[in-house]
């Protein structure tokens, strides 16, 4: 399971992350691609890269390929599992903008500076299921996309293109996302308030302590509970000013619905955890990750970087 979340400082920076969910890592490390890099787009969708684009993910055929990632223009996407909904056009489609499911993430960073850009492209544009190699299939993701002003989710389906405004800043997997937000309003009786005392007939309840009035949120790691907690934590959270207690928030809120070995199985047996948490500053444009086995919070600045240039930069 993944869970991604965005939020802002007020001073017009975005902070962005997700948790990377799964039972193995697939050699992810932290690449940025400058400027100068040529795209090998099969369809020519990502035809030059506008913005240098910093984030988490592999290489392949001298292609970056995202997990999360965003430019320096303050824009930033991550794709989260969606098997058993996404659903991507088999062939390309003429006159449409087609964009392969692996260079989503490249597309919508290396083209556009804000939501509004990419909502206005995406009218236009289908997504199809097109490989990069036959090494890797192409996974059945949704995304969540945020700027500094908003949040969406794109969805593609049997349904087609589908764009969500996300109010609530949040995603987690299945079901979509239509689902999650209405579910959220089972629980709009919790809040950080302390519940009670209350009488109920002539008996007197008072709580045990703080958290009374959060009771009811699930703790469990269940896609529509990791939505439920995600978006509650990141709702409720108070507004923070600088980039260390930003940072500190990102990850605490992400911790929140993190995965521990041994709680939670896969189809196929194994357990899954959070392999890695990432996100990112638009204030520093800074990627900050930490992994299960190393819970010290790393980071990589893209000024420390020749953004300009023509190859890959993969930080180890
Ligand atoms: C497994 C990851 C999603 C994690 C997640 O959502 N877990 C939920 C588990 S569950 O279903 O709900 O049980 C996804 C997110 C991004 C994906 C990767 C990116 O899309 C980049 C490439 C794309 C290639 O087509 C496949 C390999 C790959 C390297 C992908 C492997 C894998 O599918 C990733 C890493």
């Amino acid at each position: 399971m993944c869970t991604g979340i965005r939020f802002t400082d007020g001073q017009g920076n975005m902070y962005f992350g997700r948790n990377l969910d799964w039972s193995c890592g697939y050699g992810e490390h932290v690449v940025i691609t400058p400027t100068g890099w040529k795209p090998n787009s099969p369809f020519g969708a990502v035809s030059a890269v506008r913005h240098p684009i910093y984030g988490m993910g592999i290489v392949a055929e001298n292609t970056p390929l995202y997990f999360d990632c965003a430019n320096d223009a303050g824009l930033a996407i991550a794709g989260l599992n969606f098997p058993g909904y996404a659903q991507y056009e088999p062939e390309p489609v003429q006159g449409k903008a087609n964009v392969c499911a692996w260079e989503f993430p490249l597309w919508v960073v290396a083209n556009f500076e804000s939501i509004s850009e990419v909502e206005a492209a995406l009218t236009n544009t289908v997504i199809v299921n097109k490989p990069i190699n036959e090494q890797y299939p192409c996974s059945l993701l949704h995304w969540i996309i945020g700027d500094a002003t908003r949040c969406i989710v794109v969805e593609y389906t049997a349904a087609g293109m589908q764009v969500f405004e996300n109010k609530l800043n949040v995603l987690a997997n299945q079901p979509g996302f239509v689902y999650h937000e209405e579910n959220v309003r089972n629980y709009i009786g919790c809040s950080p308030e302390v519940a009670g005392p209350v009488s109920w007939g002539t008996a007197e309840l008072s709580p045990y302590g703080s958290g009374s009035g959060m009771h009811g949120i699930p703790g469990d790691c269940y896609s529509p509970s990791r939505f439920v907690r995600a978006a509650y934590h990141n709702a409720f959270y108070p507004r923070k000013n600088t980039e260390e207690e930003n940072v500190s928030r990102l990850f605490h809120t992400l911790a929140s619905v993190a995965m521990v070995d041994g709680a939670s199985k896969m189809l196929d047996g194994d357990f899954e955890i959070t392999v890695y948490t990432g996100g990112l500053s638009t204030r520093t444009n800074t990627y900050y990750y930490n992994t299960y086995d190393d819970p010290a919070i790393k980071s990589v600045a893209l000024s420390k970087f020749d953004a300009t240039g023509t190859e890959l930069i993969e930080v180890e």
